[in-house]
């Protein structure tokens, strides 16, 4: 079987049912620490939230998600959460990266793929957020409505192939995230090959995580993982 990429459950909430976390197949989660998203987890209740999941799957690593705020901030919900990578998903200052790392923190750089006409330009402003983050997430652009702030989770797709054709020039960790569901996993990954997905609505049923979706979607990449070969 092919090795399948990394799996991020994102935008767990206290309440949900975290039987998910016993497959193998998950090997990230996500804490949403963003006050207008609709997943929003305060850091009194992030630290509980990410010490019950390591309590089911010690090895997993736990993501806080972040959208603009002060490096003290920032610095202070992830430690509070108790998280090992920081998401970065908006405007935050210049050298953020930096002092999260020293704080002993993974740095991702969550970037809305959107190049336009100007392939050019996006991929300068790509490798200047690698250059300083252990990772970079491509995410769909967020709609015109959304609300400021709510950088992520909008259940959107973006233009796979066109990712795919830039990506040859990537010399470093990048993700996919936007509108994956358990219906088009094995599409996304005959086209693209990221280190890892990163999956919230479509694992959802009601606005909450839904471990029969989870299931399901992990079963639509082991299919993809069984596909011969000569199929991609
Ligand atoms: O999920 C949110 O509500 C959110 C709010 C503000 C910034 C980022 C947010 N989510 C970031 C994520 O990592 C999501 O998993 C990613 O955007 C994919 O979401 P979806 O398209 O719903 O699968």
């Amino acid at each position: 079987m092919r090795r399948l990429p990394l799996l991020k459950i994102c935008g767990l909430r206290p309440g949900d049912d975290l039987s998910f976390l016993r497959h193998p197949a998950v090997t990230h989660v996500g804490v949403v620490m963003v006050p207008a998203s609709r997943r929003y987890v305060a850091p009194e209740d992030a630290g509980p939230l990410v010490r019950a999941a390591k309590r089911i799957r010690p090895d997993v690593t736990a993501v806080a998600v972040v959208s603009g705020g002060s490096c003290d901030e920032i610095g202070e919900a992830a430690r509070r959460a108790g998280v090992d990578v920081v998401q970065l998903h908006g405007g935050e200052p210049q050298g953020i990266e930096d002092r999260l790392r020293k704080a002993g923190f993974q740095v991702w750089r969550a970037v809305a793929f959107d190049p336009g006409d100007d392939e050019t330009s996006f991929l300068d402003t790509v490798r200047s957020h690698a250059a300083v983050a252990d990772a970079v997430l491509f995410d769909a652009k967020p709609p015109s409505d959304a609300k400021p702030g709510v950088t992520g989770g909008h259940g959107r797709t973006f233009d796979w192939d066109r990712l795919t054709q830039m990506a040859v020039a990537f010399n470093f960790d990048w993700w996919v995230a936007g509108g994956i569901t358990p219906e088009n996993v094995r599409d996304l990954l005959r086209r693209v090959r990221p280190v890892g997905i990163d999956v919230s609505s479509g694992v959802e049923a009601g606005g909450r995580k839904d471990v029969g979706r989870i299931h399901q979607l992990i079963q639509a990449m082991e299919a993809w993982g069984h596909e011969s070969l000569s199929i991609s």
